[in-house]
């Protein structure tokens, strides 16, 4: 199984569970997600986390060696927008909703946590919105999220420069909620959270939704999701994607 979910202590976590390819997404785990968001609203946990296996990387983004054969515009479409509905279901979710985010997160990976309420970075952790690099943008509903995080110029430029940044140039820019250098880092985190009741944490979040509800969001993501999927099947874009899967093995 590409992934795991679990509950305890009223936590249900995600992992993504596939190491060997820097935790990328595929079809597998993407049925996951729509499971966790089902299982969140069944179950009512007072927190959800995303994270994966390993310290390599939280996530890679799409799986190359899959999506690369998604040529047209209207073959891209699809796996864009079904992926764009199941980060807005999370960015919705009615419980806060932490990114643990183990190591890199790069490209969608970056979008996913940013689709989170909160990130913990791990110290050597580097992410960034990488998707430029491959003559693209992001086409989950990233870019869309990030403007809703950040302050503008801030966002504009983590979007442009499409470099992965570390974890304190993450913290000080105001991605990262907090950056982690041991499990105690972590523990802190949930015992703040911890003293306050349910109800009002959900309460709270119920406020962000509402404003989200009011401004668009979903339509915003829908333009974005458009915009990725006609740069997808342009040509730079797919010797971009041919340059990474036929790099020499390191
Ligand atoms: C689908 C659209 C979506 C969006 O933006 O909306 C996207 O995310 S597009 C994909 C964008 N992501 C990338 O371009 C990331 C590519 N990966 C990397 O930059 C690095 O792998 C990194 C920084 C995540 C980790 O580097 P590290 O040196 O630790 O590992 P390797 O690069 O050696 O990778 C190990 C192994 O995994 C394969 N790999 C890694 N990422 C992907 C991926 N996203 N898709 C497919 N395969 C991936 C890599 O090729 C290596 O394979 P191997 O056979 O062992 O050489």
């Amino acid at each position: 199984m590409s992934y795991k979910i679990e509950m305890k202590d009223q936590i249900m976590t995600f992992t993504i569970d596939r190491p060997e390819i820097r935790n990328a997404i595929n079809d597998e785990v993407m049925v996951g997600l729509e499971e966790l968001i089902k299982k969140v609203h069944n179950s009512n946990p007072r927190v959800v986390i995303i994270t994966a296996t390993g310290s390599r990387a939280f996530c890679s983004g799409g799986d190359l060696s899959v999506f690369h054969e998604l040529k047209t515009e209207e073959q891209a479409y699809p796996m864009l927008k079904r992926m764009s509905e199941v980060l807005y279901s999370i960015k919705t979710l009615p419980v806060p909703v932490v990114a643990l985010v183990n190591g890199a997160a790069v490209g969608g990976g970056c979008e996913i946590a940013t689709a989170c309420d909160y990130r913990l970075v791990w110290e050597h952790a580097k992410c960034g919105f990488i998707q430029g690099t491959l003559a693209m943008t992001s086409g989950w509903g990233g870019a869309t999220y990030l403007f809703e995080t950040l302050q503008h110029d801030r966002a504009l430029k983590m979007l442009s420069d499409a470099n992965a940044l570390s974890a304190e140039q993450l913290f000080e820019m105001g991605w990262a909620t907090k950056v982690v250098k041991d499990q105690a880092d972590i523990d802190e985190f949930f015992q703040t959270m911890k003293k306050i009741r349910p109800e009002v944490h959900r309460a709270y979040k119920e406020v962000a939704i509402r404003k989200w509800r009011l401004n668009g969001l979903k339509d915003r993501v829908e333009a974005e999701v458009r915009r990725c999927a006609e740069l997808w099947a342009k040509d730079a874009h797919h010797e971009a994607v041919n340059d990474f899967l036929t790099k020499p093995k390191k």
